[in-house]
């Protein structure tokens, strides 16, 4: 396990991060949201070591974090580094040579992992002979070629199509499997909720949410419920210990202070005429993280 205690860091008189507090568990992918310049790749560095805060610790396992567990690390960060004339084979082998691996096991792992990217036809192309999807493959390849127990990816997902976003997730969902606590970065709401087990939501330097996404949603889902009829459902608005949330004629969303008064709605529904569904709203990541950086 991952734990970042209490970062704080300053640039000039701007506190960029104010005692920053989580934890990537083994065997997770957490999701980490922000706004441009909220912080993410701030505290990523921070756990790596290239930023300097001036407060707080970073611990592997309960232990301060030190050089032999960085080296551990597989960091991706958000300016993509490679040579765009190597060929991909060539070019994640060598950055596993650079992390330590003998040139036998690097080429082996690059090619298995390029493989499992999808990229096995393209092993001898350049880099620039490739779209900007399948480069980002490659880069993610590079990240993941020296076998890192811990993950740090800065945006992994952006920029690629649903089919790849499916196949580099199969691939970070395999080191999680392994025990590799995943930290990744992403605007993308719809992506993180899908494949995010944990979340972190930070906003001007702060941690706003953080925690199993399940629960987050269930937290803030208490009390929600989604009702379609066949008649107007105007009436709902009314209705005692209800809070009409959206409505869209005969259907609407409510919030229930209290389980009577959902089931009291539930049979007046039925006594003005058909229900067509009904049933408790999972609250959407993207609403609910307007609500925790409000
Ligand atoms: N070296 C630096 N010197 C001064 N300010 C910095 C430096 N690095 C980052 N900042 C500032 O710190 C804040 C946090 O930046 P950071 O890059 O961590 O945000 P982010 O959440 O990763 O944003 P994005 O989603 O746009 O990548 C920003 O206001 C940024 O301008």
């Amino acid at each position: 396990m991952l734990e970042i205690k209490g970062i704080s860091k300053t640039y000039g008189d701007r506190r960029v991060l104010d005692g920053v507090s989580f934890a990537v568990k083994s065997g997770c992918l957490t999701g980490f949201v922000g706004a441009n310049g909220a912080g993410k790749t701030t505290t990523m560095r921070s756990i790596l070591g290239i930023v300097e805060p001036e407060q707080g610790q970073v611990l592997v396992d309960g232990k301060p974090i030190g050089p032999r567990d960085r080296a551990r690390f597989g960091y991706m960060p958000e300016e993509r580094g490679l040579y765009a004339k190597m060929r991909i084979l060539e070019q994640v082998a060598y950055f596993g040579e650079l992390h330590g691996l003998p040139a036998t096991k690097a080429t082996k792992n690059a090619k298995s992992l390029l493989t499992e990217l999808g990229l096995g036809e393209r092993l001898n192309d350049k880099l620039q002979d490739l779209s900007l999807g399948n480069q980002q493959r490659v880069q993610i390849a590079a990240t993941l070629v020296h076998e890192p127990q811990y993950l740090m990816l800065d945006e992994p997902f952006s920029g690629l199509d649903p089919v790849a976003v499916d196949v580099v997730l199969s691939v970070l969902q395999r080191f999680a499997a392994a025990g590799v606590p995943v930290l990744f970065s992403s605007h993308q709401l719809d992506v993180v909720e899908r494949l995010a087990d944990d979340l972190v939501i930070i906003a001007n330097g702060q941690i706003r949410a953080s925690g199993a996404r399940l629960e987050l949603q269930a937290e803030h889902s208490r009390g929600l419920y989604d009702i379609t009829t066949d008649g107007d459902a105007g009436w709902m608005r009314e209705a005692a210990g209800i809070e009409v949330i959206d409505f869209d004629r005969g259907s609407a969303t409510v919030r229930a202070t209290d389980e009577h008064s959902i089931q009291a709605l539930l049979r007046e529904a039925m006594n003005r005429g058909q229900v067509l569904s009904f049933g408790p709203r999972i609250e959407k990541l993207s609403t609910i993280y307007k609500e925790v950086v409000r």
